[in-house]
């Protein structure tokens, strides 16, 4: 069976065990299983484009050759089954694919073997595009094939992902022209198999807000977005799938990866309202607005390990003053007693010191292999070669920060909604602090979000989230038995560093951790 396992999902490990690196990295990789579009807009080239510039490697299987412009469709050659069925065997034969999509499936045949080969190989998530028409109006898979594809092929899916005009095909003409209407059309498809269905607004009328409806069974959700003014919207459909599929490649569950995608669609259509490719009605988007950025995109999907968050240091200069240790003695104490990532918080320093308590804390970290971050200051990480930063709202927004640091660094936000959540994974952030869980001392301005907040950004974030604010060993184990899929770990101050013993504390704290994971609830959510 079809299962969304998501990559983050950890159990404890040791600092150590976080940290090789040795192993060669797996790029997260898409196979496609749709129609070429001799224009590039829509079909196998679309997707292939929507891939790469989420970072994603995308392999192909084509099912038709369509001659196909701007202006429209002049001619379609389809490819018989046994041989699109060759292209996916030569494929999942050699090279690990994480997620399918299919496109354009012309014949019931194909959509046979489709079915047969998803079922053969394991595939982690399926995501189905149940193209019928074009943008300009094409037939491009007729009739014949709707019975596959609502028997075989749909209850085998992920997410499918039909436009308001495919919604009412699959639901036997039943009208779709409004948001209710979408509503109830994605409950008839649902039950046909898929875990999610998304009716695609796109072509909603008389409405300025776009709005897409994603149902799983159980609850709807209501994507809404501006509409875009371009004539660029010849793939929008494909490109969306395609990036769905991305995302759930990378690890994403299901919203998130479909928020995320949606936004991509939004943007790349911004950036392609002054392009002119071909004279017809329906231009190609501009898939690579991000082509300055995408190696960083990419390549800090890749490295970032969220392991690292499960044990959290955060300093503070004027606990360890009180106590009258060092900042960088203080930080060896907590890696001793199993802090798996430190950030240096240091308010009150001149850049000059913040700097050298920086460099001597690096070099502890260097020594124990447990990644050294910098609070608020880009500034100080670059010129210690810091292993990345922790920026706030009100710090240098996470995008320049990036362009700054390059895509080898580790990027971290703190996040008290799922929207600024969602913008700092495009912006391209590596994780999210998320907070106050419970009032704190160290911040006493704070808005207090508590458990509930937690959970509700962690079940949308799309990076992995640490849990920040008057976490202690006393109640460490309610914040994981909350249960968010995406919670990685927890961070703390004054919990470590306003004791007496920082290495001591750090192990009660450890020791709570631990004990929450071999209970069954917390045990699942680290895993
Ligand atoms: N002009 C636009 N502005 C913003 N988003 C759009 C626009 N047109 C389509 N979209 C979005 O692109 C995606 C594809 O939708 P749609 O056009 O309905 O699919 P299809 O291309 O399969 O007909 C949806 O998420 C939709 O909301
Ligand atoms: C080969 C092929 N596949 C799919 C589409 C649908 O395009 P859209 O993304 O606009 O729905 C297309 N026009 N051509
Ligand atoms: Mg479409």
């Amino acid at each position: 069976m079809l299962n969304l396992a998501c990559s983050f999902r950890f159990k404890s490990v040791t600092a150590a065990a976080a940290f090789s690196t040795d192993s060669p990295v797996h790029v997260p990789c898409v196979l496609t299983i749709a129609g070429s579009d001799s224009g590039a807009g829509a079909g196998i080239q679309a997707d292939i484009k929507a891939c790469a510039a989420r970072g994603v490697y995308c392999c192909s299987a084509i099912t038709s050759v369509t001659a196909q412009n701007t202006i429209g469709v002049q001619g379609i050659s389809t490819l018989p089954a046994a041989f699109v069925e060759q292209q996916i065997n030569s494929v999942l034969d050699d090279i690990h694919v994480d997620v399918v999509k299919t496109g354009m499936l012309a014949s019931p045949e194909i959509i046979q073997s489709v079915c047969s080969r998803i079922k053969q190989y394991s595939i982690g998530s399926l995501v189905v595009d149940p193209v019928m028409v074009s943008t300009s109006g094409h037939e491009l898979s007729g009739p014949s094939i709707l019975d596959r594809l609502r028997k075989a092929l749909l209850p085998l899916a992920t997410i499918v992902t039909p436009n308001m005009l495919e919604a009412s095909v699959l639901a036997d003409g039943k009208p779709v022209n409004t948001v209710l209407d979408m509503r109830e059309v994605a409950a008839e498809i649902h039950r046909m198999g898929p875990r999610y269905v998304l009716v695609k607004g796109g072509h909603l009328k008389n409405s300025h807000d776009l709005v897409d409806v994603l149902y799983d069974g159980s609850e709807w959700h209501e994507l809404r977005g501006s509409r875009i003014k371009t004539r660029s919207t010849h793939g929008t459909g494909c490109t969306l799938a395609a990036s769905i599929a991305a995302e759930l490649a990378k690890g994403l569950d299901v919203l998130p990866a479909v928020m995320a995608a949606k936004e991509y669609v939004a943007k790349a259509l911004e950036h392609s309202s002054s392009i002119k490719i071909g004279g017809g009605a329906q231009g190609p988007m501009n898939h690579f607005f991000q082509l300055a950025d995408w190696g960083k995109l990419s390549s800090r999907q890749c490295r970032f390990d969220p392991r690292k968050l499960f044990l959290y240091a955060v300093t503070d200069s004027g606990m360890n003053k009180r106590w009258d240790r060092s900042t960088p003695a203080a930080v060896e104490q907590a890696i001793q007693g199993g802090a798996t990532i430190i950030q240096i918080r240091e308010k009150e320093a001149e850049t000059l010191e913040f700097i050298k308590i920086a460099e001597a804390s690096l070099a502890i970290g260097r020594k124990y292999g447990v990644p050294v971050l910098i609070n608020d200051r880009v500034d100080v990480a670059v010129a210690c070669n810091a292993d990345g930063v922790h920026l706030g709202q009100t710090d240098m927004p996470v995008r320049l920060a990036r362009s700054i640091l390059g895509p080898g660094k580790i990027i971290g936000t703190s996040c008290k909604t799922v929207e600024q959540a969602v913008k700092a994974y495009e912006d391209g952030a590596d994780y999210i602090g998320c907070g106050g869980v419970y009032p704190t001392t160290t911040k006493k301005k704070n808005k207090t979000i508590g458990l509930d907040g937690l959970r509700l950004l962690c079940e949308a974030s799309p990076l992995p989230v640490v849990a920040i604010g008057g976490i202690s060993a006393a109640n460490v184990e309610e914040v994981m038995n909350s249960r968010p899929a995406m919670l990685h770990g927890v961070a703390v101050v004054s919990t470590l560093f306003d004791q007496s013993d920082v290495g001591q504390a750090t192990r009660d704290l450890r020791a709570s951790m631990t004990a929450a994971l071999s209970e069954s609830t917390a045990g699942k959510v680290f895993s």
